[in-house]
């Protein structure tokens, strides 16, 4: 009856979903009219109810009758909590860790709005593990990342041996299901539990609702923490705000220090507006900085907006506050940002949408909008290849790596890339001569 079954799963299956999901599908139990599947991992199980819950009830129904039900279970994998160091550990190499080097407590503006988690992170880079964990959140785009890694930057400063593990909570669970995929998660364990010396999971709230990442975190949380090592958790909620999260990582997270920053003032604004352009070595008159800083009442915003003012200048090579205001401002219709027009453009000329360039779509024509896109605004408009990541949504890396591309291409004479490089340049001039830039 069980290899009966499986082979009728297997008919109504397609085979590339089979080989993903379905190579370590067994039946553990058949009784009665119930049947109990097992597979490798929480991460499979979830994936195999969303997915094929109707197939697979359809296939138990059909053979066991109108009654019978199923359950999936998977493996338990014991987590190691001994925390190893010695040669094997030394062998491999050291964690990579992109932290963007602009990040540090010199670059930070302090003000009322974030002394106490200034002075929390200062302590813990003297003393990492002092406080354990610390769970640092704000609204949205108010320094958490910035801080955090200024704590990475001068913990390697310090210690260059030192193994930083800085990733979003996504980037956690990409990682993680694609080791799952590739059969590779005691590698992926070993790096983030036993090799990291100090971990900080920024945008913990992306994980509400995956709970097999949770699941991972939780004990990657518990072997750091055991051993002593310091966790630093970025997030935009409170622990309790975080709905869906397991009770004992909400309650993990409580155990440590809790550190907020509040909303600055349009003073503090108006230093991180200073901050930010002498980050990206521009000279931008106070003036502007001043009228950014009132119009928008968060760092984020006005990183932006310093962003799409530098744009315009390296396309026009002029800018003052009247230009400024109506870049940023406008009355009619609200403004586009610089990074909306420019998907827009690449979206036009290359018969997709702006969401599907940010995507991680791979089409030919998508890929191409983006590599070409990405190359113009590093070559053509002096962006940073980090800001250039944020705009199409991608990591640093891989934009170094698509520009180096399109400059490989244009090196060996390839007249379409150029002749694309063109007409965006001649489409985003039009823009700019529009109601905004
Ligand atoms: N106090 C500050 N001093 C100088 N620059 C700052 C300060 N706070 C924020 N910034 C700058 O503002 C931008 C946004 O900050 P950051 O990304 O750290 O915010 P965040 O709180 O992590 O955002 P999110 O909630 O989206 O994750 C960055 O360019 C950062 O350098």
């Amino acid at each position: 009856m069980k290899n009966k079954i499986i082979a009728s799963l297997k008919e109504r299956i397609s085979r590339q979903n089979w080989e993903n999901w379905f190579l370590d599908f067994n039946i553990r139990e058949l009784k009665d009219n119930h049947v109990v599947f097992e597979v490798g991992n929480f991460f499979i199980k979830e994936r195999l109810e969303k997915k094929f819950n109707k197939i697979i009830s359809k296939v138990v129904k059909d053979i066991l009758g109108k009654d019978a039900t199923y359950e999936i279970t998977f493996k338990e994998i014991p987590y190691e909590t001994k925390v190893e160091s010695g040669p094997l550990i030394k062998k491999r190499p050291l964690l990579i860790t992109p932290l963007n080097p602009k990040y540090t407590f010199e670059n930070l503006v302090v003000g009322e709005f974030n002394k106490f988690a200034y002075n929390v992170f200062l302590e813990a880079s003297k003393n990492p593990g002092f406080y354990n964990p610390i769970f640092l959140y704000s609204g949205v785009g108010l320094g958490k990342t910035h801080l955090a890694q200024a704590l990475g930057n001068y913990l390697l400063e310090t210690d260059p041996d030192m193994k930083v593990a800085y990733l979003t909570s996504e980037e956690f669970m990409n990682e993680m299901f694609s080791a799952i995929k590739n059969g590779n998660i005691d590698e992926f364990r070993e790096k983030y539990r036993k090799k990291a010396d100090i971990l900080i999971i920024d945008d913990i709230q992306f994980l509400i609702g995956i709970k097999s990442a949770q699941t991972e975190l939780f004990h990657t949380f518990n072997t750091i923490h055991e051993a002593g090592k310091q966790i630093i958790i970025c997030s935009d909620r409170t622990p309790q705000e975080l709905k869906d999260f397991h009770s004992r990582m909400i309650s993990r997270f409580q155990m440590g220090l809790l550190v907020k920053i509040e909303k600055p003032s349009s003073e503090d604004l108006f230093k991180i507006g200073k901050k930010i352009s002498e980050m990206k070595n521009v000279e931008i008159d106070d003036e502007i900085i001043k009228y950014i800083s009132k119009i928008y009442d968060n760092p984020r915003l006005i990183h932006g907006a310093i962003l799409r003012l530098i744009a315009y200048r390296n396309l026009y090579g002029t800018l003052n506050l009247s230009i400024a205001e109506s870049i940023l401002t406008n009355v009619s219709k609200p403004p586009k940002s610089f990074e909306e027009k420019l998907l827009e453009i690449l979206s036009e000329i290359f018969d997709c949408s702006p969401d599907d360039i940010t995507s991680s779509k791979r089409t030919k024509n998508i890929s191409y909008a983006r590599k070409i896109g990405m190359y113009f605004a590093v070559k053509k408009l002096n962006l940073s290849t980090r800001d250039v990541g944020t705009i199409f949504k991608k990591s640093h890396s891989s934009v170094v790596q698509n520009v180096k591309q399109v400059e490989k291409l244009l090196k060996e004479g390839n007249v379409i890339l150029k002749n694309y490089l063109k007409q965006i340049d001649k489409m985003s001039k039009g823009f700019a001569q529009g109601e905004s830039m």
